[in-house]
């Protein structure tokens, strides 16, 4: 990539005019009073350009734009030149150039499509088939545990990457699972996530599925190591093993030397981030949970974005759309952060899985150049399902000092039609509601018709919501595989656009390796006081202080 400064591009100083010029004039209840086409000229309909069929709505209309605003966002993707990037990145260049490593989450779910210039690229469909093969064995119950068994219970042992994609996508699709098959996963080096788990689980019947793309990191190893030791109390002989542990890695000497049998290794490849790594091998314990079938129409629904985004015109480009009105709040009105605010309760881990998808991919200070940026890159993401969040942080979107762009999400059918769709009508009703409160708002005129003359000035004050605030809307027929794949397509994509535009390397995350180093260590000066050295008064005094306390 270029790692040009992004605010060297013309577009970005005429945005920067834009808005110190027209700002005062970007208010939503007069852009929609003035053009009743407004909604029509900024919502898209995304339709599947091939595989399954997947469909959804994307209104952008209660954004702080005008026609204006938006082609000159669009100038500033065309001038950084993100198409040429994105030729790059599906063709397998080496982008990600502090690692010198191509960019190929794409490829995973390519079904043979594109033809891509890399090492690997080409088992992808054999892993596939290792997984269907491997799914179907325990879901049939043909995969016995070490006492004759069936398998009720897995556990996917990982952390960042090689966890939240899963819990996420499981969650998400839960009304796809096989419900007799206990999905539990482990992530903490806390003992305390290990140790709750374990209770839920029988030796005989748990499969451990250690997921680490480099086998190195030190929560897995730590706690596959005690899993397998767990699980040896009871089993007794090594040979057993092999039957309750799998391994997701690049990594086959280190699977291997852990006592995994190479069988039993599902391949993946240094092309595929962590954070991009659920459609990968990564991606075992999401088909064993809702099916190979289903896991395919996942990374299908993926591909079928992958595709338009390749294709699409800018102006119809979804993940584009969603990039530049994010650069648009971040980088000119200085909002902070971004909140993901999905109004499903399957999708409750979504703003998670993308806190590390979008803030370990784009926060970065430095240029693929190697510059200081001079401007905000990667936003805050966060977020909750409705309307869980409405009873709780809400307030401060609808009346705090800060402004919250927001992403709403919903489908329109539930998978739980309780009470003849009731709940899911009121939810609806709240999803549709508080997009409209946020952008319109109340004014102290409608404020005080409603409270009477008799109201005090300070609870006027108080009741009025200034408005003007922007989100998106994606609306969705159903919550089935293929539309969350062509969701978290969507999302990476826009990540993607937005690094570009940066100049930033949105593929490496060099920013979590100084904790590490330093975790080492201290870790290795815990025993005695007298081995704490080389840290500053308050590190030491923390330190000290522990071990003057500690029981074990
Ligand atoms: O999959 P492994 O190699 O265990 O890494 C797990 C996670 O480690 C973190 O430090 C980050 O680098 C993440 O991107 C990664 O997903």
């Amino acid at each position: 990539m270029s790692g040009r400064l992004a605010s060297e591009y013309p577009a970005w100083k005429k945005l920067q005019q834009l808005y110190d010029s027209e700002k005062s004039k970007l208010v939503l209840k007069d852009l929609f009073a003035q053009d009743p086409q407004r909604f029509q000229k900024f919502s898209r309909e995304y339709n599947s350009p091939d595989g399954p069929s997947v469909t959804f709505l994307l209104d952008f209309s209660k954004n702080l734009i005008d026609e204006r605003v938006l082609s000159t966002l669009l100038d500033l993707v065309r001038e950084a030149e993100v198409e040429t990037y994105r030729e790059k990145m599906f063709s397998g260049e080496h982008i990600n150039t502090s690692e010198d490593r191509a960019v190929l989450h794409v490829a995973l779910r390519n079904f043979d499509e594109w033809k891509i210039n890399e090492g690997g690229v080409n088992d992808v469909s054999s892993v596939l088939a290792h997984i269907k093969e491997f799914t179907e064995s325990v879901r049939s119950g043909a995969w016995k545990g070490y006492t004759g068994k069936t398998i009720d219970t897995i556990v996917n042992i990982g952390i960042g990457g090689s966890d939240l994609g899963p819990v996420m996508v499981t969650e998400a699709l839960k009304a796809y699972s096989k419900r007799d098959l206990k999905a539990l996963f482990v992530s903490n080096i806390d003992g305390t996530h290990l140790a709750e788990t374990l209770r839920e689980c029988n030796p005989e019947t748990t499969l451990f599925i250690i997921a680490s793309k480099t086998f190195t990191t030190q929560e897995t190893i730590t706690n596959a190591t005690s899993a397998r030791d767990w699980f040896l109390a009871t089993a007794q002989d090594k040979a057993h093993v092999a039957k309750h542990f799998v391994a997701l890695s690049t990594n086959t000497k280190a699977v291997t030397e852990f006592g995994i049998a190479q069988e039993n290794m599902f391949q993946f490849w240094d092309w595929v981030g962590g954070r991009y790594s659920l459609w990968s091998a990564i991606g075992l314990s999401i088909a064993l949970v809702i099916g190979y079938d289903n896991f395919e129409l996942l990374l299908k629904g993926a591909h079928g974005m992958d595709k338009h985004f390749r294709t699409a015109p800018l102006e119809q480009n979804l993940p584009v759309l969603l990039a530049v009105l994010g650069i648009w709040y971040n980088d000119f009105y200085g909002a902070q952060t971004h909140a993901l605010l999905p109004y499903d309760q399957y999708l409750h881990k979504f703003a998670d899985y993308f806190q590390q998808g979008d803030m370990e991919s784009n926060g970065k200070f430095v240029t693929k150049g190697g510059q200081r940026v001079d401007y905000q890159t990667g936003p805050i993401i966060w977020g909750a399902a409705g309307t869980n969040g409405q009873h709780s942080f809400y307030q401060l979107v609808h009346q705090g000092t800060k402004l919250i762009p927001c992403d709403f999400l919903a489908p329109a059918t539930t998978h739980n039609p309780i009470a003849h769709s009731k709940h899911h009508r009121i939810l609806l009703s709240n999803f549709f509601a508080q997009p409209e409160a946020l952008a319109f708002g109340k004014t102290e005129a409608e404020v005080r018709k409603e409270l009477g003359a008799n109201a005090s000035e300070p609870l006027v004050k108080s009741k009025v919501f200034e408005g003007n605030r922007p989100s998106n809307s994606i609306l969705f027929p159903v919550l089935d595989p293929q539309t969350l794949g062509a969701l978290i397509a969507l999302y990476e994509h826009k990540i993607f656009t937005q690094g570009v535009v940066w100049g930033i390397n949105s593929f490496d995350q060099m920013g979590v390796e100084l904790g590490k180093v330093l975790a080492k260590n201290i870790l290795a000066q815990l025993e005695k006081p007298q081995d704490v050295v080389g840290h500053d008064s308050s590190t030491t005094g923390l330190i000290h202080y522990y071990q003057k306390h500690r029981k074990e």
